[in-house]
């Protein structure tokens, strides 16, 4: 493979800081021209910046402007580095183009960006699963190219794997593995006594606090079913979710004659990093591979759709509308924060989305402007509900 520029979306996060990882270990195959990240850690955006000797840096929070750039000077960045700054930053960083954009920023703040990676003709490797959730069609419009998304989530990464050369004819139906989270096998009681503490220990992954929640609550799977619809065009009723409370199966997909192809790693979320920047070439020891020298065991079950109802409502989102979508994530987002926040109970996340999912209108056609309006529609109505609660 030829060395590839690349622009990090989200640096300072835990996808972010792995692709540093994966990049500063294979210098002959990238080199990075721009990160961005929100301002809350200026000084790990600086270091990152003088590491990789990037053109660009872009920062959301106007208020970190300044401290950036003293960090930059302190940390030994360019001299020329460009900064910059505000909501739209990331999405000017990302519109500058690069052979990949990874976007590693966490929540539908992310859709602007990726609309940006995808026009500028940039292969998007995407993490931020809420953007494409939230776009949709609008996601899949902005491409100039139709191979332009790689997905990073390990299930789509896994997807993708397992189709890689086959025909679509062929596949019969997607099976998507979740771990559980922390409360598998807790009862609807149990679930609604939870504390963020215990919500953000992810029994297998270390990962941002949002997508850690979600695991938790079974959100991101619900988000993943609607990220695995969208990605590979397989309707939501033959994709199967199934509990694998190892994560060493990430997925597999079922074909038409019965046979089933998954995909199996330690949960490391380098290997798809690494897939996702180098796609669809494989980078050499990304990550370790499973050690079959030790007796081990995988294990499958059902999910407990009775006391885990998130991927039920993404189903019904789906089905809904093309705004439905949106509004699952908003409102999922707005709750979130009010539980890490210990303002709401864990229970009353998915309760909520579905209360604000069934409040909404439909809109007949879907240009930004709707998917912006069904956001803050719903992002407004779950904090009236939570405040009348
Ligand atoms: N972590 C993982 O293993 C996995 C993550 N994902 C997905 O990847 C995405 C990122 O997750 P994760 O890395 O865990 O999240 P983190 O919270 O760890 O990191 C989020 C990153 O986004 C930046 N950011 C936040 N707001 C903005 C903004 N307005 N503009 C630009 N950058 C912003 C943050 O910067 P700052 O710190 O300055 O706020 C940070 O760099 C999510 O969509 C998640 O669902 C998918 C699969 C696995
Ligand atoms: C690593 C990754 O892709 C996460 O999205 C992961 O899927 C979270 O695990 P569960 O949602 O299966 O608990
Ligand atoms: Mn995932």
């Amino acid at each position: 493979m030829s060395q590839r520029s690349v622009i990090l979306l989200g640096s300072t996060g835990s996808i972010g800081t792995q692709a540093v990882d994966v990049i500063t270990r294979n210098p002959e195959s990238f080199t990075v021209r721009g990160l961005s990240a929100g301002g809350g850690d200026v000084g790990l955006l600086a270091r990152q910046a003088a590491l990789l000797q990037v053109e660009a840096v872009a920062v959301a929070d106007p208020r970190a402007a300044e401290p950036l750039r003293a960090a930059l000077v302190q940390a030994g960045a360019r001299a020329d580095v460009a900064v910059l700054v505000g909501p739209e930053a990331a999405g000017e960083l990302a519109g500058a183009g690069a052979d990949v954009v990874l976007n590693g920023i966490t929540g539908s703040v992310g859709l602007g960006p990726t609309l940006a990676a995808l026009r500028a003709g940039s292969t998007l490797a995407l993490a931020n699963k809420e953007s494409l959730v939230v776009g949709g069609p609008l996601v899949h419009a902005a491409r100039v190219r139709p191979d332009q998304i790689v997905p990073v989530d390990s299930e789509h990464s896994a997807i993708a794997q397992c189709l890689r050369g086959g025909s679509r004819a062929e596949v019969r139906r997607l099976v998507l593995t979740a771990s559980g989270g922390p409360f598998r096998g807790w009862s609807l009681d149990e679930v609604k006594a939870a504390t963020p503490q215990q919500a953000l220990a992810h029994p297998t992954w270390s990962m941002g606090p949002v997508v850690t929640i979600n695991s938790a609550t079974l959100m991101n799977k619900g988000l993943e079913l609607i990220e695995a619809h969208l990605l590979f065009g397989v309707p939501v009723e033959d994709i199967a979710v199934v509990v694998h409370p190892q994560s060493v199966v990430h997925s597999m997909v079922e074909f038409v004659d019965g046979s089933t192809i998954a995909q199996a790693s330690p949960p490391d979320m380098r290997l798809p990093i690494a897939l996702g920047l180098s796609w669809p070439d494989r980078v050499p020891d990304a990550a370790s591979a499973c050690d079959w020298t030790r007796a081990t065991t995988w294990t499958f079950e059902p999910l407990d759709e009775q006391v885990f109802g998130a991927v039920r409502l993404a189903r019904e989102a789906v089905a809904a509308s093309a705004t439905h979508p949106a509004v699952y994530n908003a409102a999922n987002e707005e709750c979130v924060a009010a539980f890490l926040d210990g303002r709401i109970g864990f229970a009353d996340i998915v309760a909520t989305v579905e209360r604000v999912l069934g409040e909404h209108t439909a809109t007949d056609g879907l240009a930004l402007a709707d998917v912006l309006a069904a956001e803050a529609w719903a992002r407004s109505r779950t904090h009236e509900v939570l405040a009348r609660r």
